[in-house]
């Protein structure tokens, strides 16, 4: 589903690369934790999944495509299978916890019948029932994360990229999330997941990806945080 082959890429106007000779591969229907220190290049690998920059050099394939040659205008279909989720949720702050999932249907053209069937049924698969009419501020953080949730998996994509998406809950919050995104991954939706939460990694014993300095120094099979 994603390939990385001998990745690299070096920002512009910086010496050190943020990701060196990546090579990798996510299946279908995985569950993989990127981890590592700040700034060892997670956020940056994710960013070329969602071909919002180009690799400096190596070629990175998602659902089939090179992104490379993917034209600009191709660019928009990619983004509808992927699914995102960040640590500050993102939701829009006038619009209800409906709206906000509604919203990122009615951006790619869906039906108005459709969206009335669909957001329902992801509010409720979140553990949203009955708190559609709410604001975000109205909210708790795991709530509106569950709300951003909903927004990223309501199109039902083939891939879930989330960046930190507990860095802002407590410990029991973050477990709630977890169990969330585990559910969409039983569905068969690929997820990838950069973090630092090391409790969480630990608990859910999936792949874990090490980088460090740009470098993948680790995969690991049901993995843990740390070095064993
Ligand atoms: N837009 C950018 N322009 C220049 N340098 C960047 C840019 N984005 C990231 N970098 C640099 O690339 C390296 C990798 O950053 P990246 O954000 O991918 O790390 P990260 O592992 O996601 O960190 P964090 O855990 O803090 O989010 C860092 O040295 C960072 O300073």
């Amino acid at each position: 589903m994603i390939r990385f082959d001998d990745v690299s890429k070096t920002y512009e106007g910086q010496r050190r690369a943020a990701l060196s000779n990546v090579d990798l591969e996510i299946d279908k229907g995985e569950f993989v934790f990127l981890v590592g220190q700040s700034g060892s290049g997670k956020s940056t690998f994710l960013r070329l999944v969602l071909r919002e920059y180009r690799p400096s050099r190596g070629r990175v394939f998602v659902a089939g495509r090179e992104l490379n040659r993917l034209h600009n205008w191709k660019i928009p279909g990619l983004r509808r299978q992927i699914g995102t989720v960040f640590q500050d949720f993102r939701l829009l702050p006038g619009k209800t916890v409906y709206e906000n999932v509604a919203f990122a249907l009615q951006v790619i053209g869906k039906p108005r019948r459709e969206i009335r069937q669909v957001v329902p049924e992801t509010l409720e698969l979140v553990g949203l029932d009955g708190k559609g009419d709410r604001l975000p501020e109205e909210l708790s953080g795991g709530e509106q994360q569950r709300v951003a949730v909903a927004r990223a998996f309501v199109n039902r994509p083939r891939i879930l990229i989330a960046d930190e998406p507990t860095g802002n809950l407590d410990p029991a919050t973050s477990v709630g999330i977890m169990k969330l995104l585990d559910r969409i991954n039983r569905t068969g939706t690929t997820v990838v997941m950069a973090t630092h939460d090391s409790t969480i990694v630990d608990q859910m014993r999936k792949r874990v990806v090490q980088l460090v300095d740009g470098r993948v120094v680790r995969d690991q099979a049901r993995g843990v945080y740390g070095q064993q």
